[in-house]
């Protein structure tokens, strides 16, 4: 069993950004010599992710979200950069792969539920061992009341434990996904598009469950999608990227209500309106989590350091 760090972190550590990302730069190097050729996936990107906070990054496909993501999950190194997580410079300290404390902090869920569970495994299965490392009494008894704690958490039922990543809808195994992720307690989980290959039915109830995780746990999340709706819909923060540049930042009402960069409003234009389309007023959204109390429109105060924008001067 693991020991992890149990002093209270100070207040200072509680206040400032979770994570902060500076200047992350990310190039491919393609064919060889003579015909060798560079991509820069991420160029000079800089954000910051609070605690209790959903950050979306959207953009369209190739746009560099991915790699991010991957680069924060420590499954990819990054050309240049630095990335503070908890005060700690990652990528200074913990050079080539990631600690047992990184991994307990930082959780990835996946686009794909039907190739991220191993077929040949039962659900508990793939809880047990993350529960067995994180947790202080790993008891039998224990261990069954926190397994049953972390499905009802996730909405799935006791009895899905016993079966087979086959005998699930794509729904509830990206629900058993989010559950690993949440057995280590993590203070953030990056989802890259975790939403994209369910059923349109099935969408809400996983935005709704991050939702959940993040009111009532608080657990941080940057949230990967190339839909601005589900973005708007569960993010307080939607980050634009387009080609490797982070263009617009802002939180999610008034990025969509007022979008500065030509880019976020192109791709705002290609959003299917289902009220416009029908002459009908959309309803009021209320705000959630850290933007709860804040209307549509109204003006928020965002820390300078809150993003580092790109946007061109005839743009801003
Ligand atoms: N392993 C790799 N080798 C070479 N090029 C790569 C690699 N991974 C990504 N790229 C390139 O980096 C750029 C950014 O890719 P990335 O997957 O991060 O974009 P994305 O916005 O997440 O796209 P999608 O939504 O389609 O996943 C693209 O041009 C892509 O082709």
């Amino acid at each position: 069993m693991r020991t992890l760090q149990t002093t209270p972190p100070s207040p200072e550590t509680t206040t400032a950004p979770l994570v902060r990302v500076r200047n992350l730069s990310k190039d491919y190097h393609l064919g060889s010599f003579p015909f060798r050729s560079t991509v820069r996936a991420v160029n000079d990107v800089s954000f910051d992710i609070n605690r209790g906070e959903i950050v979306a990054l959207v953009g369209e496909s190739g746009s560099g979200k991915s790699t991010i993501a991957r680069i924060l999950a420590r499954l990819e190194q990054p050309t240049g950069g630095q990335l503070i997580i908890d005060g700690q410079d990652i990528f200074a300290t913990e050079r080539r792969r990631a600690s047992m404390t990184y991994r307990s902090k930082v959780q990835m869920v996946f686009q794909d539920p039907f190739g991220s569970l191993n077929p040949a495994h039962r659900i508990e299965h793939f809880l047990t061992r993350p529960l067995q490392l994180h947790g202080e009494d790993d008891s039998p008894r224990a261990l069954k009341l926190k397994l049953r704690e972390l499905m009802a958490t996730v909405g799935l039922g006791e009895q899905m434990l016993d079966r087979y990543p086959h005998q699930l809808s794509g729904g509830q195994r990206q629900r058993v996904a989010i559950a690993r992720a949440l057995a280590v307690e993590p203070e953030i989980i990056l989802a890259d598009e975790p939403t994209s290959m369910l059923d349109v039915s099935v969408r809400i109830g996983i935005l709704n469950l991050m939702r959940k995780l993040r009111d009532e746990r608080g657990v941080s999340m940057l949230y990967i999608t190339h839909d601005l709706a589900s973005a708007r819909y569960i993010a307080d923060t939607t980050m634009v990227m387009c080609a490797g540049d982070l263009v617009e930042g802002g939180e999610s009402i008034e990025l969509m209500a007022a979008p500065h960069h030509p880019y976020t409003r192109l791709l705002l234009s290609a959003v299917p309106d289902a009220y416009r389309a029908q002459g009908i007023r959309p309803p009021k959204r209320e705000a959630t989590g850290r933007n709860a109390g804040r209307g549509a429109g109204e003006r928020v105060t965002l820390s300078p350091s809150h993003w580092a924008l790109k946007v061109p001067e005839s743009t801003a």
